[in-house]
C-alpha cells in the first residue's frame, strides 16, 4: 500500500510537478476565462462549470437531471442560462413566457434535427432507415415530407379530439378495469393474512399488461410471453446507457438486452399478422413505416417506442395520485365521495352499471387536481430543440446555431414566483383555487406534458384512462400501511435522466384489500365516454 503513496517510485522530480501543476492551473484559467466568454453580447449569463469545459457534462452524469435543476434555481432572476460544453453550448429556460417563446418559435428552434439520432441509439435502427429517417425533417408546406413529419401528423390527428380518442379512452379504461379485478381476484384468497404489495410494481404489471393489450390486440408479445414484462422494464431502466451510443451491450446490458428481447417478439408478432388485431392507431404507424420501405425488423422497434410511450408516464402518474389520495385521510374521503356521486350520475345519463368518463372528470374534481399536482412534482422533463440558425429569442437573448435550448421543467415546476412558497410541496389546492378563481398559470408554466410542436399527442387520452384507473383503484380497494398508521410518501428519485415522471426513491408497500360492496361493482362495470 505505501508504495503507492510514494511519489519516489515515478520517475519525476519535485521541479517537474511543480511545473506541471501550474501549467495545468494556468490552462485552466484559460479554459475557465474562454469557455466563461459570450459568443455575442446579448447571449444569456454564461455559467462556467468549476472543472474547466466539461464540469457541466460531469454534472448532469454525476447527478443527472437534479444538476441543472439546482443550477436553474440557484439564479431565479435569470430566465436563460447558457452552459458551456465542449465545442458548444446548452441553454436551459427556467421562465415560462421564455418557454413559450421557444416553443413559438418552431422555424430555427427544432427538436426534429436531433431524433434520428436519438431514435437510432436507443432502438438500435440500421443504417438504411436512420437515413430515410433522417430526410425532409421540418417540410414547409408543399415541400416533400418525410417519416416523422408523417408519424407525428397522424399520432396527433388519431389523438386529438374526437370520436377515435374517445372509443380508444374507454377501451383502454375497460382493459384496465379487467386488470384490477384480476387482481384483487388473486388478493381474495389471500385475504386473512394479506401481505405487502409493491405499489409502484403491482400498477407497473396492470398497466403494461392492459396498455400492450388494447394497444396491440390479444396476441400482443407481452400476453405470449409475460416475462418480457421484466424486459421491458430493464429497457426503460437503462436508457439512458443505451443514449450514450457507445457499446450499447456493454454499457448498458440489461436495457440492451431488454430491447432486444421485445424487438425479437415483435418481429414475431408481425409475421404472424397479429397487427390485423391491434389498434387502428397501431395499424397506422406500420402502414407509414411500410411506405418508408422498412423491414420487418425495424416496424418491430418502432413499434416497441410506442409501447413505451403509452405505458411508463401512465404507470408512474398513475402510482402517485393513488398514494398521495391513500396518505391523506381527507383527500380519500373527498376522492371516494366524488367518484360514488360519479357512479350514481352515470347509472342515470347512461345507464345502470355504466361509469362515464365525461361525468369523471366533471365531478371528481379532487382526483383531478391530485393528478395535476401529481404531474407537477412529479415531472421534470426537458422540452428540446436544436438552434439550426443563429436566433435572437424574444428579441433578447442571442442563441448560437449548432448548440441546443431545453426548457427545464424541473426549474419551472419548482419555481416559488409561479406556484408560491409551498412550490416544493404537494398541494393539490392549488388546482383547485386555480378553477375558482378563474386565473390559472401561465400556460407553459404546467410542463408535465411538455409544449409546442413536442406538445404530449396523448395527453387527452392519458388523463381520461388515469383518472378512470385510479377512480376504480380508490373505489374498490383499501390501502394501508403493513405496521399501521398512515401511508408515508417517499421522495422522488431526481437524480436520473428524466426520461418519464420520476420514481420513488423507494418503492412503498402497502396492504391491499377489496371493499366487499364496491370491488363487485367492477365486476359488471361499463366504461362509456
Ligand atoms: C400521464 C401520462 C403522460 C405524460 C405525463 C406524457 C408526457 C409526455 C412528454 C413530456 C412528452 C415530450 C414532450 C416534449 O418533448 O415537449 C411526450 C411525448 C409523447 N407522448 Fe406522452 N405522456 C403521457 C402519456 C402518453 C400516452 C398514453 C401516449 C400514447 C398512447 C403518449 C404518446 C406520446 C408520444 C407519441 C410522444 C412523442 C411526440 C412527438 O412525436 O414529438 N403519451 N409525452
Amino acid at each position: 500500500m505505501m508504495a503507492l503513496f510514494d511519489i519516489g517510485v515515478w520517475p519525476i522530480n519535485l521541479g517537474t510537478v511543480t511545473t506541471v501543476t501550474a501549467g495545468f492551473l494556468a490552462l485552466s484559467f484559460v479554459f475557465r476565462y474562454t469557455s466563461g466568454k459570450k459568443v455575442h453580447p446579448s447571449e444569456p449569463i454564461v455559467i462556467q462549470p468549476w472543472v474547466p469545459l466539461i464540469g457541466h457534462l460531469v454534472g448532469m452524469a454525476l447527478h443527472g437531471g437534479r444538476y441543472i435543476k439546482q443550477l436553474g434555481l440557484s439564479y431565479p432572476e435569470e430566465p436563460i442560462l447558457t452552459l458551456p460544453v465542449p465545442g458548444s453550448r446548452i441553454y436551459v429556460v427556467t421562465e415560462p413566457s421564455l418557454a413559450a417563446s421557444v416553443q413559438r418559435n418552431t422555424k430555427t428552434l427544432s427538436m426534429s434535427p436531433l431524433l434520428p439520432e436519438i431514435t437510432q441509439r436507443v432502438l438500435g435502427l440500421d443504417e438504411r432507415t436512420y437515413h430515410v429517417i433522417g430526410q425532409n425533417l421540418d417540410p414547409e408546406p408543399g415541400e416533400p415530407r418525410g417519416f416523422f413529419a408523417d408519424i407525428h401528423d397522424w399520432v396527433y390527428t388519431s389523438l386529438g379530439p374526437g370520436e377515435y380518442v374517445n372509443t380508444l379512452s374507454c377501451e383502454a379504461a375497460q382493459e384496465l378495469c379487467l386488470q384490477l379485478r384480476e387482481r384483487i381476484g388473486l388478493l381474495d384468497k389471500a385475504i386473512d393474512a394479506p401481505q405487502p404489495i409493491n405499489l409502484l410494481a403491482w400498477t407497473r404489471h396492470m398497466v403494461t399488461v392492459g396498455t400492450a393489450k388494447y394497444l396491440f390486440g390479444p396476441h400482443n408479445p407481452i400476453a405470449e410471453d409475460p416475462d418480457l414484462e421484466h424486459a421491458f422494464w430493464a429497457f426503460d431502466h437503462g436508457l439512458a446507457g443505451l443514449l450514450i451510443g457507445i457499446l450499447p451491450s456493454v454499457i448498458a446490458p440489461k436495457a440492451y438486452s431488454g430491447r432486444e428481447k421485445l424487438s425479437a417478439a415483435f418481429r414475431r408478432y408481425l409475421d404472424a399478422g397479429h397487427l390485423e388485431s391491434a389498434s387502428s392507431i397501431v395499424q397506422g404507424r406500420a402502414r407509414i413505416e411500410k411506405e418508408y420501405g422498412m423491414s420487418t425488423d425495424m416496424t418491430a422497434r418502432s413499434a416497441l417506442s410506442f409501447l413505451f410511450a403509452g405505458i411508463v408516464n401512465t404507470t408512474t402518474t398513475t402510482f402517485w395520485t393513488v398514494l398521495r389520495i391513500f396518505a391523506d385521510a381527507t383527500l380519500l374521503a373527498e376522492a371516494r365521495q366524488e367518484i360514488r356521486r360519479a357512479l350514481e350520475l352515470s347509472s342515470q345519463r347512461t345507464g345502470p352499471g355504466s361509469l362515464s368518463i365525461g361525468i369523471v372528470k366533471e365531478i371528481c374534481t379532487t382526483l383531478a387536481a391530485v393528478y395535476k399536482e401529481s404531474l407537477r412534482t412529479g415531472s421534470e422533463n426537458f422540452s428540446v430543440r436544436m438552434i439550426k440558425e443563429d436566433t435572437m429569442l424574444a428579441d433578447r437573448y442571442f442563441l448560437k446555431k449548432g448548440a441546443v435550448v431545453q426548457i427545464s421543467g424541473g426549474v419551472i415546476h419548482a419555481n416559488r414566483s409561479i406556484w408560491g412558497q409551498d412550490a416544493e410541496d404537494f398541494n393539490p389546492d392549488r388546482f383547485l383555487k386555480e378553477k375558482s378563481r378563474g386565473d390559472g398559470f401561465h400556460p407553459a408554466a404546467f410542463r408535465g406534458f411538455g409544449g409546442g410542436k413536442t406538445l404530449c399527442p396523448g395527453r387527452d387520452f392519458a388523463t381520461n384512462e388515469i383518472l378512470m384507473f385510479a377512480a376504480m383503484i380508490i373505489h374498490a380497494v383499501d390501502l394501508a400501511a403493513p405496521g399501521g398508521g398512515s401511508i408515508s410518501v417517499p421522495k422522488k428519485n431526481d437524480r436520473v435522466m428524466p426520461v418519464h415522471i420520476l420514481e420513488p426513491k423507494y418503492f412503498p408497500e402497502v396492504i391491499v384489500r377489496p371493499r366487499a360492496e364496491e370491488a363487485e361493482t367492477l365486476g359488471q362495470l361499463r366504461v362509456v365516454m
